[in-house]
Formats: C-alpha cells, sequence, structure tokens
C-alpha cells in the first residue's frame, strides 16, 4: 500500500450527504476566526474535524450549536429547508436534529442515570401527577439497552467507570429518537483512561455501522484515524483539507494541521538527557514525602531529586491531583511528612511552600490558574515581575518583549501581548499558563495535565522546555492521564492507584504497557 502524502486528493465518500455546512464566516471585531468554511457529513460515517490551537474549532462546534453568531453560511439536511447559520439558535440546532456532547458530558454526578436522563428528557408522571418512578427506570433501561450500555438505571453518575459516563450522555442525547440525528462529539475523551476511551471509540463505531451520523472534534490523532471515516482539517480558519482517513498517517494529518513538513512528532522519540547525567551521583532529594496521607491519598513515600522528572500516572480518582496540591500545600496532610530542601514542612501552606520554591500548574487553569482581565504578557510574567521592575516601575515594554518570545516559541495563537488571554482559545490558555512556570524554573515545579488541549505540533515544544528546566536544576513532577506523554517525557513513573503508590517505574521499565498495567493493579501483587 502507498503512503498518501497531505496534499493528495482524496474523495471523501460516495454517499449522499446527511448534513451540508457551506460557507460558514465568523469574525470578533477584525479577529476572522472562520473563513469560508464548508463541510459536509454522510450518514452511517464518523467525519472528524481537526486542526491546531485556535484553529477555530470550538468556534465552528458554538456556531452548529446556536451558542455564536456566524456572520454568514448555510446548513442543509436532508427534507428539510436551508438554515442561515447568522440565525442560528439552540432550538433551531435542535430542529435540525443536531445533538450536542460536550467535554464535560453535563452530567450530575450526584443524581442517578435515570435522573440524568429524565433532566433533558422530561420525568415521567402518574395520573396524580407523581414522578412515575418505575417507569423512568424501566425506560431509561431501555434506552441503555439499545445503545449497549450496561449500567443500572438506578446507580449514580459518580460511581460509573469513565467510558460508560460518556455513552450515558451519547444516548441522553439521541433519546428523544427523532430520524436522522446527527451526533457531535466535543472532545470527549479529554479526560478518559488510556482503555476506557477504546471502550468509547468501540460504541461509537457500532453506532456508526447502526447509521448514526457523527462528527467527531478531537486533538488525538490516533482516534481520528481509527475512528473517522474522513476528517476536515482546519488550519487558520480555513479549511485546510478534507480527506478519507485511509492510508492517512498521524504524522501526515499533523502536517495538514500545521501546514508545514514536521519531521517526526514528539521530536526523535528519544529520550534525551538523563537525570542521572544531569545531577551529580545521589544528591539528597530537593523533596521527600514519607507515609504522606491527604484526602484521597494514603501513606505516600516519594523522593525527587534536583533535574528529575517525576511522572504521576493513575486512573482518574487514583489521587495523582491530591498529591501534587499537597506538596503544594493546598491539602493539609492528616499524617506523614513533607520535606522540601531538607527542611521538615511542620505547618505546611500554600505560601509556605512558594516561599521554598515550588510552583503548582493546576488542572482547571480558567478556575485556577488565569488572571482573565489581563493580558496575555501580564499572565506569563506575573511569576517572574521582579525581572522586570526598573527603578521600582514596571517596564511594560520589557514585559511585552518576553512574551513576544514565548508567544513565537510555543506557537500561541494571539493577536499579540497585549490581547485579552480571556480570547484565546483553551490550549493556547494553557500554554500561557505553563509557559508562566517554565520560565522562573522554579526549585520544585508541579504539573497536572500540562498538555491537555494543547496541540501535537507544540507539545514537544513545551516538553522541550520542561526538559530544559530540569536540566538547570528544577525538580520537575508531572501528572497526566496521557501515558504516552509520561513515558516520552519522564526519568521516573510513580503510579497511584486509589491514593496509594503501586509501582515506581525507573527509567528502563518505563512504557506505555507498563503504566497502564500499574494503573490497575499492584506491583507486588502482579
Ligand atoms: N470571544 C472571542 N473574542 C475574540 N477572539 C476570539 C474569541 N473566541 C475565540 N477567539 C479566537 O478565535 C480563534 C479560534 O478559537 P477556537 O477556540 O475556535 O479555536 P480551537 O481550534 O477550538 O482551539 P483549541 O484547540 O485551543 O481549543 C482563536 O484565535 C481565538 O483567540
Amino acid at each position: 500500500m502507498t503512503t498518501p502524502r497531505p496534499d493528495d486528493p482524496a474523495p471523501v465518500t460516495g454517499h449522499p450527504p446527511s448534513l451540508v455546512v457551506t460557507d460558514v464566516n465568523k469574525s470578533y471585531g477584525p479577529a476572522s476566526v472562520l473563513r469560508g468554511v464548508s463541510f459536509s457529513l454522510t450518514r452511517g460515517h464518523v467525519h472528524a474535524l481537526a486542526g491546531g490551537n485556535g484553529s477555530g474549532k470550538s468556534t465552528l462546534i458554538k456556531v452548529l450549536a446556536g451558542i455564536e453568531r456566524a456572520d454568514g453560511g448555510v446548513l442543509g439536511r436532508p427534507g428539510r429547508p436551508e438554515a442561515e447559520l447568522s440565525g442560528f439558535t439552540p432550538a433551531r440546532a435542535w430542529d435540525a436534529g443536531l445533538r450536542f456532547v460536550h467535554q464535560d458530558l453535563g452530567l450530575l454526578p450526584d443524581m442517578t442515570v435515570a435522573e440524568n436522563v429524565a433532566f433533558t428528557r422530561g420525568f415521567p408522571r402518574s395520573g396524580g401527577g407523581r414522578i412515575a418512578w418505575r417507569r423512568l427506570h424501566e425506560t431509561t433501561a431501555d434506552l441503555l439497552g439499545r445503545f449497549e450500555v450496561d449500567v443500572d438505571p438506578g446507580a449514580l453518575v459518580r460511581s460509573l467507570r469513565p467510558a460508560d459516563r460518556a455513552m450515558v450522555a451519547i444516548a441522553r442525547a439521541l433519546a428523544d429518537d427523532s430520524p436522522d440525528q446527527v451526533l457531535v462529539l466535543d472532545e470527549p475523551t479529554a479526560s478518559l483512561p488510556h482503555h476506557e476511551v477504546d471502550i468509547l471509540l468501540g460504541g461509537l463505531s457500532r453506532r456508526a455501522r447502526q447509521g448514526q451520523t457523527i462528527l467527531y472534534v478531537s486533538h488525538r490523532l490516533d482516534e481520528v484515524l481509527s475512528l473517522a471515516d474522513s476528517v476536515t482539517v482546519l488550519r487558520d480558519g480555513v479549511v485546510a483539507a478534507t480527506r478519507g482517513t485511509r492510508g492517512l498517517e498521524q504524522i501526515h494529518l499533523a502536517e495538514l494541521m500545521a501546514g508545514r513538513s514536521l519531521g517526526r512528532l514528539y521530536g526523535d522519540g528519544r529520550r534525551p538527557d538523563p537525570a542521572e547525567a544531569r545531577t551529580s551521583p545521589s544528591p539528597p532529594p530537593v523533596l521527600q514525602a514519607r507515609g504522606l496521607t491527604a484526602g484521597r491519598i494514603s501513606g505516600v513515600d516519594l523522593d525527587v531529586r534536583a533535574g528529575e522528572i517525576v511522572g504521576l500516572a493513575g486512573l482518574l480518582g487514583s489521587g495523582r491531583s491530591t498529591l501534587l496540591r499537597t506538596i503544594f500545600g493546598a491539602v493539609r496532610p492528616t499524617s506523614g511528612t513533607l520535606t522540601l530542601g531538607g527542611e521538615v514542612m511542620t505547618s505546611p501552606s500554600v505560601k509556605a511552600a512558594m516561599r521554598r520554591g515550588v510552583a503548582l500548574v493546576p488542572e482547571d487553569r480558567l478556575a485556577d490558574a488565569l488572571f482573565h482581565e489581563t493580558s496575555v504578557a501580564q499572565n506569563m510574567t506575573i511569576a517572574t515581575l521582579s525581572r522586570y521592575m526598573r527603578w521600582l516601575r514596571l517596564s511594560r515594554s520589557r514585559e511585552r518583549a518576553t512574551a513576544a518570545g514565548v508567544i513565537g516559541d510555543l506557537r500561541i495563537k494571539a493577536a499579540g501581548p497585549d490581547q485579552a488571554v480571556i480570547r484565546l482559545s483553551g490550549g493556547n490558555q494553557q500554554k500561557v499558563v505553563v509557559a508562566r512556570w517554565l520560565q522562573r524554573a522554579p526549585r520544585v515545579l508541579l504539573l497536572d495535565e500540562p498538555t491537555q488541549g494543547v496541540d501535537v505540533m507544540t507539545r514537544a515544544d513545551i516538553y522541550e522546555r520542561v526538559r530544559a528546566v530540569a536540566a538547570s536544576g528544577t525538580s520537575v513532577i508531572v501528572a497526566s492521564s496521557d501515558v504516552e506523554e509520561l513515558a516520552h517525557l519522564c526519568d521516573r513513573v510513580v503510579v497511584l492507584r486509589a491514593g496509594r503508590v503501586t509501582a515506581e517505574l525507573s527509567r528502563e521499565e518505563i512504557s506505555v504497557p507498563e503504566i497502564v498495567k500499574y494503573s490497575y493493579a499492584d506491583k507486588e501483587a502482579s
């Protein structure tokens, strides 16, 4: 089989389209975000929407959902009148048969599956007006059966495995059974562990084979290529390519997204510069935890030396973020000790941790890390302000110059250093927060999901910068649900399960299968 190059013409399908979107345009002030975007979907096929950070994917999905008004564009469905996207609303999107499942799934975790379904479908009532619980459970069981989701309608959503939660959200979105619905999935696997992704993708493939039309937005190129029949690539708000996925390789898809040749993804695939070479033989650990117990984590022992990059792996709820937040002083330990730079933290607090040079890039950047009302430059330099002070005054020009450099290095799509950070796309906001701490090289850098939502082209740039701060002596701890990222980046990986350390993998032992294995079982027990 010959491998097609990105510029090969590739007819997508021969089937009649079930949805046609034509010539969508959208600007925010002078910024033109979508320009003449057109694509079509076919019944029974999965069509993916891919593109780098800031390419316009979310904006396009918001336009289709009727949440953002387009400046122009038309949506056509067989047997229905064409709809002008400039006048689209959520109600019109619903009438056009579009059903959305967003990354957060929109489920209420402390309610049952049946209650969650009823929230959008309505609660069935008995003759006296009371909620007919039995009927609700029966109809929910019937719905779940049709979607091959093997969960109890009475189970709390919180108790479900992640893939089942996603399938419940999908079943709920399509529950009204109106003919020829289009399912739009926006990054549904962003926080799913490795093998749960496979379960979800299997479920989606089966739905497609049964005739479901699916539009699938994802940063994960492996998913796009394994699930989708065809893909539209957005680049800077225009369609760079639409083509079938058969024979398409990840690197070619990434090149279509980037609009340039990339060589290989993730650099040369080698983990250069082991920590042993960067540090003197067995220096004392900069950070030491003994029997650390706090919230979800229990009895955790951990040593991290200067210049090391240590990964924290584990399933959702395994305690990765709690461990980072405990080291940062945001969660108080109930027992155990934490030692930083040889000093036992007797009354841990965020202030005390920061004073000893600990920095945290949290998982929820929007809530916990971005200064919404300020510029990209101010968000980047807030941790290093003293560098920009001259005669007790802040040098805005130096601040801007630094930010402009980082914008270029990390390929942040922004109008410039003065742009309000809140106007950046999600992946670009993530880069700003990570860049803030990578400039400062703190003594201990805690990174929680550092590349979530970051496109594959920029990941390698972030990894390079993380390695550079480690090489300068910073101890780095990276919590990530992306096991490939951990395998690629880390000198050592500590695997957590239900708050306990199940394995510690040395550089030689690190591999994706090993990390996955110990996310489910103890190393000693296996
Ligand atoms: N309210 C807004 N005002 C100004 N510009 C905006 C606004 N919302 C989005 N943009 C710009 O539109 C462009 C596209 O953003 P969008 O969020 O659609 O990208 P994306 O492809 O979803 O990116 P990501 O992969 O990072 O989520 C970006 O350059 C962003 O800065």
